[in-house]
């Protein structure tokens, strides 16, 4: 039996997945690698963990190597709370201006620039750099944050009244396309996965189970989310009934329809088909 590294990004959104994992509710023996979406990605793709969430956009990049685990996603219907962007002045009046975008992510800075060309319509110059949303502010017009960061950066701007304007881009990508936004997907690296095909069907097992577990008994992931997180038990509340981590057929009509518009602003090579594990003789 190999010993599985499972990539776990250590952002509240994936916790419903790993909570029971992390606390041996649901059995698991291999090895929980954690860290930002895009130092996961990097693992990933140059062969240093077997399974992981990945960023989505990054999956259609990087098709060959990756096989989609069934039921399992980061995604939102609308208003995501943790995908922000800060501007010192209205969106569509960032034409030509300077916009830093963390380098913790790579399927919201798809995103960004897909909302930029086919939405609002305005050519930025991009910068990455470490999400510091303080730092990020004064040396731009505008703050591309994600995840726990961009939730803490959120409650700051509200409680001290700071006058940026703010996008949540999961609500400007509903407001554009009518549809759901998967930020994330988890894969599974395509020759591990055919080396051992039983491995990869008891984790997919472990995997939903501890979902299941934690949706039936939330409380344990709510203490452990506020406890990490520092963020008030509300504002926890509303993210966990907005962040889903299903992957059914509305998302992945939704991820398509994503892909295309990041193969329109060629931020993907090729329009790429959703492999899935179990399906179609995989
Ligand atoms: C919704 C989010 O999803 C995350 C966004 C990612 C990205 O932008 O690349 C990657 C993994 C997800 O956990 C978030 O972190 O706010």
């Amino acid at each position: 039996m190999a010993n599985i590294r499972l990539g776990q990004v250590n952002y509240l959104n994936t916790l419903p997945v790993y909570h029971a994992l992390e606390d041996g509710i649901v059995p698991f023996t291999g090895q929980l690698v954690k860290g930002p979406p895009t130092m996961l990605n990097r693992m990933f793709l140059e062969g240093d963990l077997d399974v992981t969430c990945i960023s989505s956009v990054e999956y259609a990049r990087n098709v060959e190597q990756c096989l989609i685990l069934p039921n399992l996603s980061v995604s939102a219907d609308g208003p995501v709370q943790s995908i922000f962007l800060f501007s010192h002045v209205p969106v569509t009046e960032l034409e030509g201006k300077k916009v830093n975008l963390t380098s913790s992510s790579s399927t919201s800075v798809a995103l960004l620039k897909v909302l930029f060309d086919h939405y609002y319509h305005v050519t930025a110059n991009y910068q990455t750099v470490p999400p510091d949303l303080e730092e990020m502010m004064a040396s731009a017009d505008g703050a591309l944050l994600i995840g726990d960061d961009a939730m803490r950066a959120h409650l700051k701007v509200c409680r001290e009244k700071l006058p940026y304007h703010i996008t949540d881009l999961g609500e400007a990508w509903k407001q554009f396309t009518g549809e759901k936004m998967v930020f994330a997907l988890w894969v599974i690296n395509k020759p591990f996965a055919l080396a051992h095909p039983e491995q990869v069907n008891v984790l997919c097992d472990a995997l939903w189970q501890a979902k299941a577990y934690t949706a039936e008994h939330p409380s344990g992931l709510f203490e452990k989310a506020r406890r990490r997180s520092g963020l008030p038990f509300e504002i926890l509340e509303q993210y966990f009934k907005t962040i889903s981590n299903d992957f059914n057929q509305d998302h992945r009509r939704a991820l398509l329809t994503f892909y295309d518009y990041c193969y329109k602003s060629a931020l993907i090579e090729e329009r790429v088909r959703l492999t899935i594990w179990g399906e179609e003789g995989v």
